[in-house]
């Protein structure tokens, strides 16, 4: 049986590793649009030794998916590299917004809870209290801010949800759906009027699942999230000399303009070059796919492109030593209207140097049209992440190194509505017997964690129809 995958960026390289895993016989080749693998991930290296991420920098440990990334990196071998941020560091304790024109750092122990900490005008607590007083209402879905609004207060929509929201899809709280983030404690409410009364019927129903022997060791030595002394495209990278080593072809500048899919028949136009593999595996953005399908399946396309994705201007800084407080950077709420979703402090994170500061600028995201038009200039864009490092944390150095990155359609959108479309988007793939697995950042989850599971999930899945139908 022929595999291909559509893309090679990390979920396309751990779709090919997963499919190499299950079936050892298949024929697997990777096609990907652009002349580099790993699609967001980058790392760049200075001359000077300095690593400036342009996509993802850390990776969390925990959970299920946690725990599958922490296999995959001890089965690559990858252990001795990885370099993780300990719980005690203040780059994992020290998580911070930019309100009402100042830095404000976010309780980070249970005692915390009982404080009042500005921009909160009470301890958290009486905001968590108000879930049990809070009226219930019957949705099918609704956005992160109204669910946070209803059952713990605007406050905490405005100053901790909207905040959180930016500093993983930069997306807007009022769109974004309520499961993206909270989907159990929605669900509790749904089905027992209030979080609390969930929480408390479902006390001893934790999910436990056994952990890998690098999840054993990363819980013991209590990580809060890791990265790579190589920088985070070690991974990508990894994999690809994994599945490379093992035979699977890896067709670079290979992008797709159309596809057809119709019962046991693929085709995929390259060009002037058509490829006509057995079975399909996308891990490309359903907005592409939406694309790809329109002509042949325009009911499909619909539901693939209501998945959208937004753009982030991401903008990498190295100064010299400046004084910065501790932590793993700061968000930018919403509701400040600045231009910045937020900075990281990568050195803080990841020291590199005595006498350097390195800080990431992001901006952008749901707002980027509106802030910086089609095509803004690198001088815009830099000028901007320097004017808002002044105002935020006064830094008035000019850095010695930048690079200033457009990630056009970087982060998918899990807007209300997503979990329906995305039934309705399998509900057509069987309902239309088509070859084709999904994978990738569209569907189950936006971070590295949820994309690697995806591809495992999707493999597994090809295995199996291959082998239920010897
Ligand atoms: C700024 C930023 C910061 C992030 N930070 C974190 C973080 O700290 N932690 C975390 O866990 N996650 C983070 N993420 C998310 C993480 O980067 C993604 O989950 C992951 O990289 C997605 O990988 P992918 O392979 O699914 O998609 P992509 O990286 O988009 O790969 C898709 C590949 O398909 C190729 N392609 C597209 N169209 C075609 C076509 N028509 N034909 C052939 N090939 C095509 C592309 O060139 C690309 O190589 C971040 C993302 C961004 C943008
Ligand atoms: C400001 C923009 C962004 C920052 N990071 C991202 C964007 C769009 C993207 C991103 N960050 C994380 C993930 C993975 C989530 C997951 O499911 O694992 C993604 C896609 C990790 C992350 N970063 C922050 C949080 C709270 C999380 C999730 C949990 C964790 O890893 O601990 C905080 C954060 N992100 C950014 C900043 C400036 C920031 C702040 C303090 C940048």
């Amino acid at each position: 049986m022929s595999v291909a995958i559509l893309g090679g960026g990390l979920s396309g390289l751990s779709a090919a590793y997963y499919l190499l895993k299950s079936n050892g016989k298949l024929s697997i080749r990777i096609l990907e649009g652009s002349s580099r693998l790993g699609g967001w991930i980058r790392s760049n290296k200075l001359d000077n030794g300095v690593i400036f991420e342009e996509g993802p920098r850390t990776i969390r440990p925990r959970g299920l998916a946690g725990d599958n990334t922490l296999s995959l990196v001890q089965d690559l071998g990858l252990e001795d590299r990885i370099t993780p941020i300990y719980a005690h560091q203040p780059a994992a304790k020290n998580r911070m917004v930019y309100a009402k024109g100042k830095l404000h750092s976010l309780p980070s122990s249970f005692g915390g809870l009982f404080k009042t900490t500005p921009p909160f005008s009470k301890p958290l607590i009486m905001y968590l209290l108000n879930d049990i007083i809070a009226s219930s209402k019957r949705v099918e879905d609704e956005s992160i801010y109204d669910f946070v609004n209803r059952r713990f207060g605007q406050d905490l929509a405005d100053y901790l949800i909207s905040p959180l929201i930016c500093g993983i899809c930069a997306g807007d709280s009022k769109e974004i759906s309520v499961n993206f983030l909270m989907k159990g404690l929605f669900e509790y409410e749904q089905k027992y009027g209030s979080i609390y009364k969930g929480l408390v019927r479902n006390l001893f129903n934790v999910e436990k699942h056994e952990l890998s022997e690098l999840g054993v060791k990363a819980k013991r030595e209590k990580w809060s999230v890791y990265s790579f002394k190589t920088g985070l495209e070690t991974l990508p990278k990894t994999i690809e000399s994994h599945v490379r080593s093992r035979g699977v072809p890896i067709e670079l500048n290979s992008k797709c303009t159309k596809l057809q899919l119709s019962p046991n028949n693929v085709q995929i136009q390259l060009g002037n070059k058509m490829v006509a593999p057995e079975h399909l595996i996308s891990s490309i953005s359903s907005q592409e796919l939406s694309r790809l399908v329109r002509d042949q399946h325009p009911v499909l396309s619909d539901l693939l492109g209501n998945i959208r994705n937004v753009t982030v201007a991401v903008i990498n800084l190295q100064f010299g030593n400046l004084r910065l407080r501790e932590g793993f950077g700061f968000l930018v709420p919403p509701k400040e209207r600045l231009p910045v979703l937020g900075v990281i402090f990568d050195s803080c994170c990841f020291p590199c140097g005595d006498d350097r500061t390195v800080l990431t600028v992001m901006m952008g995201g749901a707002w980027f049209g509106r802030l910086f038009g089609d095509d803004p200039g690198e001088e815009e864009l830099l000028s901007t992440a320097q004017k808002y490092l002044k105002v935020t944390m006064g830094v008035e150095e000019a850095p010695r190194e930048w690079k200033v990155s457009v990630l056009r359609d970087c982060i998918p959108q899990y807007t209300v509505g997503h979990d329906g479309w995305v039934r309705e988007i399998y509900r057509y793939i069987e309902a239309n017997r088509l070859p084709l697995t999904l994978c990738g950042s569209s569907y189950h989850g936006v971070g590295v964690n949820d994309v690697i599971y995806s591809s495992r999930n999707a493999a597994e899945s090809v295995c199996k129809s291959i082998n239920a139908m010897k």
